[in-house]
């Protein structure tokens, strides 16, 4: 059997179509929107193959427009998949736009074969290498190893793209029918290939770095409130501990209890309840430096730790919160949030952060058998 450029158009078909079945039953349809994003590109694309073969059986001028604009379509998904993982704004008009346009001049321009091939090729060269150009651009976020395999897999495709551009310009003439297996044909399906394997690998490294992010979010942060889970506060706070020590800079560490939790809990119920705990949490980011690690230590007890710092900081913090919460919070939630607290700075041999902790713990205590509702200093 002869193998000719509509058997390999066929065979893009497939594989897209393989790819998609592999994303799905690999990465899941319940994954995050830039995998499902790429997973939709490849479906696109599928079609826009599928309805290009059909062209050559019925409707020609309907199955190509249709085909195209699937096909420029596909890569509007591309550069929606891409922005998500890089986390930046999209261009509607661009999203929107590039698609309309092209299957409407390809609609116009049909019967005139070096126009419409053209029209396509110019709109898909400029999308791929736009969006090379957003993953390669200096100071983009995101891994640079998923970036730039796909910035080179699309750079590649869209640099292909171009020379068909410019060679249906200069030499309309010995231009290659779609279905004919000239070496541009058969150069441009090798090269298209790779891109979306290429491109669909970069685009799975870009999930798993999303996966393992998110992963280490869960297991650093404290689900309810979002400040530093008890372990990580104590990881990242032995380490400005030991830096304090041997620099003979200032630590100190401030522990907080809301006053009264469990009759919050009692009164207004559970979920109101975790809301105090969330606002008291937001309120309590709010009024720290940057550097400050703020963490939940436990139930309704947060704790503080302030590099570079002594007890005056630790309570001006203190008074910050209290004005937040009853200019902020108590009026949100409809009732008075108070808290006490216990602070203690570092003291000249002190060997264990766990030391300080307990301190400020003594302290909390002795202000809560003081009425609640202060500070007390350990
Ligand atoms: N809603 C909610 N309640 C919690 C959570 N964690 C702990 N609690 C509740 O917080 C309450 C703490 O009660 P206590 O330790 O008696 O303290 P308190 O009522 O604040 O009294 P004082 O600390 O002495 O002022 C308990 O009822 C816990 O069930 C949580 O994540 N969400």
């Amino acid at each position: 059997m002869k193998l000719d450029a509509l058997t390999l158009f066929a065979s893009m078909f497939i594989n897209l179509t393989l790819i998609v079945g592999a994303l799905l039953l690999g990465v899941g349809r319940k994954t995050r929107s830039g995998m499902r994003l790429w997973t939709a590109a490849l479906v696109l694309q599928a079609v826009a193959w599928a309805a290009l073969v059909a062209a050559y059986k019925g409707w020609p001028r309907e199955m190509a427009t249709l085909g195209s604009a699937a096909m420029v379509t596909g890569f509007s998904f591309m550069y929606l998949a891409a922005k998500s993982y890089l986390r930046q704004p999209v261009s509607l008009p661009w999203v929107v736009g590039v698609p309309v346009v092209t299957a409407v001049l390809h609609w116009l321009v049909f019967e005139n074969f070096a126009a419409r091939i053209l029209v396509v090729n110019v709109a898909i060269g400029l999308q791929m290498l736009w969006l090379t150009w957003l993953l390669l651009r200096p100071g983009s976020t995101g891994s640079w190893r998923w970036r730039w395999l796909a910035g080179l897999a699309l750079g590649a495709s869209g640099a292909m793209v171009a020379c068909r551009a410019v060679l249906v310009i200069v030499a309309p003439e010995s231009y290659p029918r779609f279905e004919s297996p000239h070496w541009v044909n058969i150069v441009g399906l090798i090269v298209s290939n790779a891109s979306v394997m290429a491109g669909t690998l970069a685009f799975l490294l870009a999930y798993r770095d999303e996966a393992e992010q998110e992963l280490k979010r869960l297991a650093t942060t404290d689900g309810l409130t979002g400040v530093l889970n008890r372990r990580h506060w104590m990881e990242q706070g032995l380490a400005h501990f030991n830096l304090a020590r041997r620099h003979g800079r200032g630590l100190v560490v401030l522990m907080l209890d809301i006053d009264f939790f469990k009759r919050i809990n009692d009164t207004y119920g559970h979920q109101t309840g975790d809301r105090a705990l969330t606002l008291f949490a937001a309120a309590l980011r709010q009024v720290v430096r940057q550097p400050d690690l703020v963490g939940r230590y436990g139930g309704e007890e947060f704790c503080v730790l302030l590099p570079m710092s002594d007890l005056a900081a630790a309570e001006a913090v203190d008074q910050r919160l209290r004005a937040a919460l009853a200019h902020d919070v108590s009026p949100v939630l409809g009732f008075d949030v108070t808290f006490s607290a216990g602070v203690a700075a570092l003291r000249e041999g002190e060997v264990g952060l766990e030391d300080i902790i307990a301190r400020a713990d003594q302290a909390l205590y002795a202000a809560k058998q003081g009425g609640r509702n202060r500070i007390v200093r350990g």
